[in-house]
């Protein structure tokens, strides 16, 4: 715990000193929200941009997409397919993009799985905790939500 006022601040934060108070403060220049306490971790942004990779299966809301009217596939097997796109994601054998645009469930697939930038409150709960927990670049495992399994890629 550093309460080292000379420490430098993590990225994206910046001390204040309250006019009515005289008291230091400390203000997330991304979504202006400010906080007491002394921040410990880097600010988090008010938006990111992700794209994903949907794999449905039978149980999905919506068990539907551009690539097949009736989706049949099992749970089981739309998070085995999944984790065989990471994996050659991460081997380099297949493009993120490539991937999307050929395999994904979302329409998003059309962009590569761009979902453009969003805020908190947007995204199902599952895939809005795991986007911003990514850092830029970064590839999530694999994470359910009640369309399907994703992996998702934090772009901005
Ligand atoms: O909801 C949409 C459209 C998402 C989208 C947002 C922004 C630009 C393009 C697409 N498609 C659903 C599948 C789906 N479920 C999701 C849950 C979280 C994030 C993206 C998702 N995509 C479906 O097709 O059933």
């Amino acid at each position: 715990m550093s309460n080292d006022t000379e420490a430098p601040l993590p990225e994206g934060w910046e001390m204040r000193t309250s006019r009515s108070t005289g008291m230091t403060y400390f203000l997330n220049m991304y979504t202006k929200k400010s906080q007491w306490e002394r921040p410990e971790v880097p600010a988090e942004p008010g938006e990111v941009r992700c794209s994903h990779i949907l794999v449905k299966h039978s149980d999905s809301r919506r068990p539907s997409s551009w690539r097949e009217d009736h989706i049949k596939r099992t749970k089981e097997e739309a998070l085995d397919l999944i984790k065989n796109y990471r994996k050659q994601i991460v081997s380099n054998d297949a493009s993120f993009t490539d991937v999307a645009m050929k395999c994904s469930d979302c329409s998003s697939a059309k962009r590569g799985g761009d979902l453009g930038m969003f805020g908190r409150g947007q995204m199902q709960q599952a895939f809005e905790e795991e986007a911003f927990k990514l850092k830029v670049g970064q590839l999530s495992k694999p994470i359910e939500t009640e369309s399907g399994f994703h992996i998702i890629l934090r772009t901005v």
